[in-house]
């Protein structure tokens, strides 16, 4: 008889992107993402991290203050990595898993990559411009977006 604890797809594609979310040196928020095809096959990761050759321990991880020793200007976030990230794949008619909600930079790359939906975990940042703004370009391209209803509270991974 089969096994009836196993992860669903959704467990184990939004799994994969807090795994991913665990690559992360920000101090302050760490997001994954993972985009997957309309049969199921994992195309692209990332996580929010500095662009490649802009070294961790030289750049600002700071929320406040002068706006150039801050995070902000220079972050990559993770939807925007796991875009870039495709290695040549389309991106057409996928499904993104995002540990937060897209901001309305992410949601451009994510419309004009042909993403068709959006599964989301968290949504801290929902009363912020950028979210209200990223829904609402969402809405008008028909992407939709859904909340991640989660099921199993915990998956152990033991190494
Ligand atoms: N959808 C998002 C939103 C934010 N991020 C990144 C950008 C920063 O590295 C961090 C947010 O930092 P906080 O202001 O909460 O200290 O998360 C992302 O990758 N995707
Ligand atoms: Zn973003």
């Amino acid at each position: 008889m089969k096994r009836e604890d196993y992860l669903s797809w959704d467990e184990y594609f939004m799994g994969i992107a807090l795994l991913a979310a665990k690559r992360s040196k920000d101090p302050g928020t760490q997001v994954g993402a993972c985009i997957v095809s309309p049969d199921n096959k994992i195309l692209t990761m990332g996580y929010n991290g500095m662009p490649t050759g802009c070294h961790d321990d030289d750049m600002p991880w700071e929320r406040e203050g002068d706006p150039l020793e801050t995070k902000y200007l220079y972050v990559c976030h993770a939807e925007f990595n796991a875009i870039l990230n495709n290695g040549g794949r389309s991106l057409k008619g996928a499904t993104l898993y995002a540990t937060l909600f897209p901001c309305n930079e992410c949601a451009k790359a994510i419309i004009q990559s042909g993403i068709q939906k959006v599964i989301y975990m968290e949504d801290k940042y929902a009363d912020t411009d950028a979210v209200v703004a990223s829904k609402r370009m969402f809405d008008m391209v028909g992407i939709t977006y859904e909340a991640y209803e989660v099921k199993h509270k915990k998956i152990v991974i033991e190494l």
